[in-house]
């Protein structure tokens, strides 16, 4: 899987030309390809993908709770309503900027899992905690807390996204080995609780300046299944070479 992520970028009429552009780049993926967009164009770009093979939209967030008084949120319900196949949950900057925890983030999986949206989870360390040697004990803890109730059938629902934070925007990627070995890790402790089977179904993500030169060195590592990208995947050209290198 390719996922972009556009974050807060991108008019309705410039994301509905950005989505078709890719549309025309790509042709027929041989992966899935999905397009992380505003809420505001979920249902405009749900009827692009909904007719070109291959490609889904994603909302970039949603409220825990079914529905009721909570003023500015989206529910899993409404995403799902609206044929939506994809959330992006605890993502860096929704932990950074609007504290969320991986108690309200499990929350939020339970939900969309409920509702039939699958859900793509993500985890990652800060610079000061890989520069401690940190990053897997933090990493797992994220996983544990997020994911380790879940039932098999749910998990098999649930995309992972391993996004080191010192990565995301910054132009500085993990290496290739720091990913594969991250990725293994997370799959190692997917194998140990839901077992065999699971772990190798589950599509892990990397996320972090992936660039249409870096892409396939990284696609490349053994438990790379893709990748969740940001800057790169507003521009339609870019964004489709990364596609083509999965
Ligand atoms: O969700 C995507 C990540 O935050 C990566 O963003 P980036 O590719 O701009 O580093």
């Amino acid at each position: 899987m390719v996922a972009g992520n556009w974050k807060m970028n991108t008019t309705p009429a410039e994301g509905a030309a950005l989505a078709q552009a890719v549309i025309e780049h790509v042709g027929t993926p041989g992966t899935k390809v999905v397009f992380g967009v505003p809420a505001i164009q979920l249902t405009q770009i749900q009827a692009l993908t909904s007719k070109a093979p291959g490609f889904y939209v994603a909302a970039q967030n949603m409220h825990q709770e079914d529905s009721g008084a909570y003023t500015g949120e989206i529910s899993a319900r409404m995403l799902a309503a609206a044929g939506v196949d994809y959330v992006i949950l605890g993502h860096s900057e929704r932990r950074d900027y609007f504290g969320e925890d991986d108690t309200l983030i499990h929350a939020k999986i339970l939900k969309a899992l409920a509702a039939g949206v699958q859900p793509i989870y993500c985890c990652g360390e800060k610079l000061n905690i890989r520069q401690a040697g940190n990053h897997e004990m933090v990493v797992g803890k994220q996983i544990e807390q997020a994911l380790f109730t879940l039932e098999a059938e749910q998990m098999r629902q649930v995309v992972i996204a391993y996004e080191p934070v010192w990565a995301i925007g910054t132009g500085v990627t993990a290496s290739p080995e720091q990913a594969q070995d991250m990725h293994a890790f997370i799959r190692r402790m997917i194998h140990n609780y839901f077992g065999q089977d699971v772990a190798e179904s589950t599509t892990i993500l990397y996320g972090g300046s992936v660039k249409p030169d870096n892409a396939e060195e990284l696609f490349g590592m053994p438990d790379v299944d893709g990748g969740l990208v940001g800057g790169a995947s507003l521009d339609a050209a870019g964004f489709a070479a990364i596609v083509k290198a999965l």
